[in-house]
């Protein structure tokens, strides 16, 4: 089978979809692989690296997309990749269709499989292709937090860790699933006072049996919510429901009740963010204000640190796409209900349920 990666275009973003490493497994298994010229610079890959583990390099995104039975991308194609898209192609990347209508309609006209990382489940049930990204998403947003809460940047001036005779930043997260847990963990590190929110009890059992002493766990519901985002300097969007639209849990009005200039990084917004008032920004132009609360709402928080986030993606992603170019997409599929979770839309047709449920459309199996 002929694997492309096409060099990512959205703004800020330096991840690849494939290391060297993975070029090897793949061409030894015969099949061929084509670079783009260019597509691992952000994360220090050179075409050298890739020509030599095997890879074809290609000047242009166009001519991998022609040549490709299997598209291996990282983020959502964007209006500029649309028009090479074509029927019987399969594309395999991150989607997050709940929080992009126009993306949604562009891939059901141009009638590929599109795979959809972040709904591919294994049989523990956990969401395998979005774990490892949102580990750096969680931990960065404590980072990025802390630089935002400082004057220059329009926070409040507060360090989190606060210095001895004044106390430290209030963090509460909003919840505690794989990004929740990791940013509770940087921010108590650094000695802020935590407070993790969920509406899944044995979670926040498990996540009050490891945190430090710090970390308070509070179930999730309208008024704990409120509560807490009264006395909180930081506020971490987090929560998930895989495949759909993020629910609104904070509204403009509540924003009322927050401190002036408190800092929010909606990591949630790459499915439509959990606050009323958050909107994609990137990392150009991360934050903007409303109504007195600093909003960050980067929607490829990883990005920004490639290298890291490339191999922490690749090492989960390589398994999947071998099976998709050794099997062919469609025996594969069938074969592996992990593969199947991440089939969103087929030929013209919408085969996830919440998908189709956020846009009001018919769901047909993907099978
Ligand atoms: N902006 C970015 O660059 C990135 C964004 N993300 C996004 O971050 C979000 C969270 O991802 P994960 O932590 O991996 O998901 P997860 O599935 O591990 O955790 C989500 C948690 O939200 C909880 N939840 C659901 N409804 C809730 C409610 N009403 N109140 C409180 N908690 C609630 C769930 O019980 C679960 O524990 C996703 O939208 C993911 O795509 C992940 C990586 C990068
Ligand atoms: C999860 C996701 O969309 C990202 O890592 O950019």
């Amino acid at each position: 089978m002929i694997v492309g990666v096409p060099k990512e275009v959205k703004q800020d973003e330096y991840r690849v979809a494939m290391v060297p490493a993975g070029v090897e497994e793949l061409t030894r298994a015969g099949h061929t692989v084509l670079i783009q010229s260019g597509a691992g610079a952000g994360s220090g890959i050179s075409d050298d690296q890739y020509a030599a583990t095997g890879a074809q390099i290609v000047s242009n995104d166009a001519e991998v997309w022609a040549r490709a039975d299997l598209i291996v991308k990282v983020k959502e194609p964007m209006p500029s990749e649309w028009p090479h898209m074509r029927a019987g192609q399969t594309v395999f990347t991150y989607f997050h269709f709940a929080a992009d209508r126009h993306l949604t309609e562009a891939v059901l006209k141009s009638g590929i499989t599109a795979i959809a990382y972040e709904t591919i489940r294994d049989a523990k049930g956990t969401l395998p292709l979005l774990t490892p990204m949102s580990e750096v998403a969680g931990r960065m947003s404590i980072q990025e937090g802390a630089k935002y809460l400082e004057r220059p940047f329009d926070g409040r001036g507060i360090l989190l860790a606060g210095v001895p005779g004044v106390p430290p930043a209030t963090v509460s997260v909003i919840g505690a699933g794989v990004v929740g847990a990791n940013a509770a963990r940087v921010a108590a590190g650094l000695g802020a006072n935590v407070f993790i929110l969920d509406v899944n009890l044995d979670r926040l059992r498990y996540i009050d049996d490891v945190m430090p002493q710090n970390v308070t766990t509070v179930f999730s519901n309208r008024l704990n919510i409120r509560e807490c985002l009264q006395f909180s300097d930081l506020v971490i969007g987090a929560v998930l429901i895989p495949g759909a639209k993020a629910p609104n849990l904070v509204t403009r009005d509540d924003l009322k009740y927050m401190l002036p200039r408190a800092v929010v990084i909606d990591v949630a917004i790459d499915q439509g963010g959990c606050f009323e008032t958050s909107r994609p920004t990137t990392h150009a132009n991360p934050t903007y204000i409303v109504d007195d609360i600093v909003h960050y709402c980067v929607t490829n928080m990883p990005g920004a640190v490639g290298r890291t986030s490339t191999y922490a993606l690749t090492n989960v992603t390589l398994p999947y796409a071998m099976q998709l170019a050794s099997k062919g997409p469609e025996r594969a599929v069938k074969e592996s209900p992990a593969l199947l979770a991440g089939v969103n839309i087929k030929a013209g047709k919408v085969t996830n349920q919440a998908v189709a449920e956020t846009f009001g459309l018919e769901c047909v199996p993907a099978v």
